[in-house]
């Protein structure tokens, strides 16, 4: 579009708003949100019909070194709850109409060779990045490029990414300091419940890791350094489905680090991007700012999975039917402001 286009658009939107049986900016962020869906998809008339919510799942070297409450294992044991429809994403994506696309982006133990589980793995677990790179940059770019292709594919006018990743919250809190700038003590949470002798030994575990490199760290770079097959994988399907001019529906803490990492590789897509709730982990606020971004929601949660994501659809769906079906002053013979 060019500028004068570009410049009736917007009127033509706000003006399309305004007439609607309801006082001037009643509908608050609502309408916020209708007008950034239609820009994405560049029509008065915008479609929100089917969302896909796809959890990518990934294991890290670092859950090895004491990071989190919970055992490795559980990344795996939670794939299978997944595909046996058990877990709170499930639940919540069929009550709200989404449908759901397991990805294993690099599970240990894997490949799963069953149905209801896409089988396509980077590797069995990212290594430690205590010691090392987390993975190599060949594999940081396939895992992009996969994504890339899962956010683009079927025909959804919305794509809510998901996570599952035991130790994941220590690759987002290391992604967020060296992203943002925010001291990493800030960044760094107790994830899935670590108490305070746990919160301690995982701050000293990620300081090390991060005295490990000097000086600033492109995007990509720092995905490779630090980051998880799941979200590297996640950051390429929120640029796929930003380029298909998707909706993308953007979860908690490590979700967002992902989509800060999209912000900066594309910063085209942040016009996509929906943020859905504030998570609980205290890292979530400094990625946000980052990306001047208020969630919709905030409920408390710090589960992951999507779950926030499959919370908020219905709010994107009622935006676009607010613009396309509530009728106008003059369709409904309602006298407008005195
Ligand atoms: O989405 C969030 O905001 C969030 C916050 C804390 C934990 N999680 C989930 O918990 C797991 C990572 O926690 P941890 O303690 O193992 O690093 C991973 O599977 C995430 O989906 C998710
Ligand atoms: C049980 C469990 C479920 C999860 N879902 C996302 N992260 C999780 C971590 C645990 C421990």
């Amino acid at each position: 579009m060019d500028n004068q286009t570009q410049t009736d658009f917007e009127a033509a939107l706000q003006r399309k708003i305004d007439l609607k049986t309801k006082p001037q900016g009643a509908l608050g962020r609502i309408e916020t949100l209708a007008v950034q869906v239609a820009r994405l998809q560049r029509t008065l008339t915008p479609r929100m019909g089917r969302a896909q919510l796809a959890i990518f799942a990934g294991d890290h070297g670092i859950a090895a070194d004491g990071v989190s409450a919970y055992p490795a294992e559980v990344t795996r044991q939670m794939v299978l709850n997944f595909a046996g429809g058990g877990a709170a994403a499930n639940v919540f994506a069929a009550v709200n109409g989404l449908d759901l696309r397991v990805v294993n982006a690099g599970v240990k133990g894997g490949p799963f060779d069953m149905a209801g589980i896409y089988d396509a793995p980077i590797g069995p677990g990212t290594a430690s990045f205590l010691r090392g790179p987390a993975m190599t940059s060949d594999q940081c770019r396939d895992a992009l490029e996969t994504g890339r292709r899962i956010g683009a594919e079927g025909a959804y006018d919305a794509m809510a990414c998901g996570e599952m990743g035991i130790g994941n919250t220590s690759s987002a809190s290391v992604l967020t300091h060296l992203l943002t700038g925010v001291e990493l003590d800030v960044v760094v949470g107790r994830g899935t419940g670590l108490d305070d002798d746990g919160l301690a030994r995982k701050r000293s575990v990620l300081g090390r890791a991060v005295a490990r490199v000097t000086g600033p760290l492109a995007p990509l770079q720092a995905l490779t350094e630090f980051g998880g097959f799941e979200i590297a994988m996640m950051t390429g399907a929120m640029l796929g489905a930003a380029q298909a001019r998707r909706v993308v529906l953007v979860d908690g803490f490590i979700a967002t680090a992902a989509a800060l990492l999209a912000a900066r590789i594309e910063p085209g897509s942040r016009g996509a991007m929906v943020f859905c709730h504030r998570s609980a982990e205290p890292g979530h606020a400094a990625l946000l700012a980052a990306l001047q971004a208020d969630p919709l929601l905030a409920l408390d949660m710090r589960l992951g999975e999507g779950t926030g994501a499959a919370l908020a659809w219905p709010l994107v769906r009622a935006a676009v039917a607010m613009l396309n079906d509530m009728a106008s002053f003059e369709d409904a013979g309602v006298s407008g402001p005195a």
